[in-house]
């Protein structure tokens, strides 16, 4: 199946037969082309690292930049990282299989002490080149598949899901990439990045293509477009949620924060950008006539109307300038999920879709209502208990705002924040629990190496009040909320949503709050709490 992309150029849809799917790794394509160094070297401008005879005719299959990852036949690329040279895992790479491997003058040096067996090319910046080296071995996988991206400080994976959820319901094959899982067609693994490192980003748009998938549905994060991690991607359709405080420790201050997200669009042929907050608004007018502005309010060029919100979530009307309209809904709560679920359905019709079609298309499939793991995931209902995966302030304020209208009792929230990370937003997510909820317990997160009582206190300082208390055991917390709730009240389970695993001073200790609510309700249902 091929369709008319925003540009008029036509794609190649599903497997053209040169490779097929691993059937044992879903993330990799099972027999890529070979390709010889001497070939590579000529077209990356890579230069052998000794006078070595025979190099240029040994040939690669693919790439990694992990020994861990490494199959046999491929190129090893070994670059500094922010703790340790990959230099260092070259003779792992090697016993895993590796063929040659592609380095830095530093991962060089590191090399010329032992002879590491393999041919080994050099370059001056390895994540500068991995992308588009990566992309050329694969056979461009990318430009066979339409490509629907979506960045944003909340709301990327939800919004992933629901484009990804109208895709099929199109009747499309897909492949989404995001925090939460990379699925291939109906294989599901979870996700250990929201957005792969450059080479395995390549091998999974290979194994996509391999697979037969038509259209790729991927989270951008900020990380990876600040890092180049998806170069030389160009998506059909990118989409932007908003921008919220979030990831200063990584990118300064709300000023790169927003660049690195607005990057997003440069390497876009179209685009629709949620403009209801003043990023929005801005972004909205810094790129061209290809991008257009939604708002959930009067102004956009997309706007919603109609909003009719229910117990289980809200029917809206979707209408552009042009006349383009369609009238769908999303059960997932809140008045975010209006403008997630505006949001996903503008950037299918972007794509070329009739609204007729889409609508129909929705219609049949209970609206634009996926099922995100640990994203407003209700566990129970009396009391309501729900698992959200709000760890920054305006995710807290929004999932306590969506939850209040419909809670007839009292509201409870349980939250920590992360260690390691970001403290400034610790006091106002305190602050943001006191002021959203009518009971707040402070608990651990993810500390990773840093005191987790301090964390807590820094979470504590935001708060006021005697409904306040602080657990220090995370099940425990959950424990108590669930045990305590009233039949008429609703538990906000805050912060880490479908995560499994607790790090504390750099060892994992598996956790799922959503496990800790169903033993607490189980506990509950058997009248054994107080
Ligand atoms: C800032 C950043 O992007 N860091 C990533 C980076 O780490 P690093 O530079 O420290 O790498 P390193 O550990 O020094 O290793 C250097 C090289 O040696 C290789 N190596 C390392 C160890 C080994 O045993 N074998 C091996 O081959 C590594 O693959 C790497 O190529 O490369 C690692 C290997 O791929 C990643 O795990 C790591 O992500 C860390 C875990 C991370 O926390 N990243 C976050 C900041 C991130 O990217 N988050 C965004 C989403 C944020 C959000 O919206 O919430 C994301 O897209 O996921
Ligand atoms: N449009 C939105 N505006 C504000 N908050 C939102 C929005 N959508 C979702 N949220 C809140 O943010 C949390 C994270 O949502 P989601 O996982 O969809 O976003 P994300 O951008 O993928 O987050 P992350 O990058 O941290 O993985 C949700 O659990 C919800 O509380």
């Amino acid at each position: 199946m091929s369709r008319a992309l925003p540009d008029g150029r036509r794609r190649a849809g599903g497997n053209n037969g040169a490779v097929t799917a691993s059937p044992d790794d879903p993330l990799r394509p099972a027999a890529p082309a070979p390709r010889r160094l001497g070939d590579l070297a000529g077209a990356f401008a890579l230069s052998p690292a000794g006078p070595g005879e025979g190099w240029a005719c040994v040939e690669v299959t693919g790439v990694s930049a992990d020994n861990r990852l490494v199959r046999g036949g491929e190129l090893f690329a070994a670059h500094a990282g922010a703790h340790v040279h990959g230099a260092r895992f070259v003779p792992a790479a090697v016993a895993a299989g590796a063929r040659a491997v592609l380095t830095d003058p530093a991962g060089a040096e590191l090399l010329a002490a032992a002879d590491p067996g393999v041919p080994v090319l050099v370059t001056p910046d390895v994540p500068a080149l991995l992308g588009r080296l990566a992309a050329d071995l694969y056979g461009h996988p990318g430009r066979a598949l339409g490509t629907f991206a979506v960045t944003g400080t909340n709301g990327k994976t939800t919004t992933a899901f629901m484009v990804d959820h109208a895709l099929r319901s199109l009747g499309r094959r897909t492949g989404l990439i995001g925090t939460v899982e990379v699925r291939v067609g109906d294989r599901a693994v979870p996700a250990t990045l929201t957005t792969p490192q450059p080479a395995d980003l390549q091998a999974l748009l290979a194994a996509m293509v391999a697979d037969g998938v038509d259209d790729l549905v991927m989270e951008v994060s900020s990380h990876a477009l600040a890092l180049g991690r998806v170069d030389p991607l160009v998506y059909d359709v990118a989409g932007f949620t908003n921008l919220t405080a979030d990831h200063l420790d990584f990118h300064g201050d709300l000023e790169g924060y927003y660049a690195a997200k607005a990057s997003l669009f440069d390497i876009s042929r179209t685009g629709v950008v949620v403009a209801d907050d003043r990023w929005g608004r801005r972004l909205a007018a810094e790129t061209g006539d290809a991008v257009a502005a939604l708002t959930t309010g009067p102004g956009g060029d997309w706007t919603v109307t109609g909003v009719e919100a229910d117990a289980t979530g809200s029917a809206f009307t979707l209408a552009h300038r042009d006349g383009r309209s369609l009238r769908t809904r999303t059960d997932l709560p809140g008045a975010f999920n209006v403008a997630n679920a505006a949001l996903a359905a503008a950037m299918v019709l972007t794509s070329g879709v009739a609204p007729a079609e889409l609508e129909d298309a929705l219609a049949g499939a209970g609206g634009l209502s996926p099922q995100v793991p640990g994203r407003m995931e209700q566990l129970g209902d009396r009391p309501r208990v729900v698992v959200d995966f709000a760890h920054n302030t305006d995710a807290l304020v929004q999932a306590l705002a969506a939850l209040r209208p419909t809670t007839t009792g009292r509201l409870h929230v349980v939250i920590g924040a992360a260690g390691d990370r970001d403290r400034a937003k610790r006091p106002e997510m305190g602050r943001a629990a006191v002021d959203g909820a009518d009971t707040v317990i402070v608990t651990d997160d993810d500390p990773h190496d840093e005191p987790a009582a301090q964390i807590r206190a820094e979470v504590l300082a935001g708060t006021t009040g005697a409904a306040v208390r602080e657990i220090a055991d995370r099940a425990e917390a959950i424990r108590t909320a669930v045990l305590e709730a009233a039949d008429d009240d609703t538990v906000l389970v805050a912060g880490r949503g479908h995560e499994t695993v607790q790090e504390v001073a750099g060892v994992d200790h598996h956790l799922d709050d959503r496990e800790e609510v169903r033993a607490a309700l189980a506990l509950r249902a058997g009248g054994q709490h107080a």
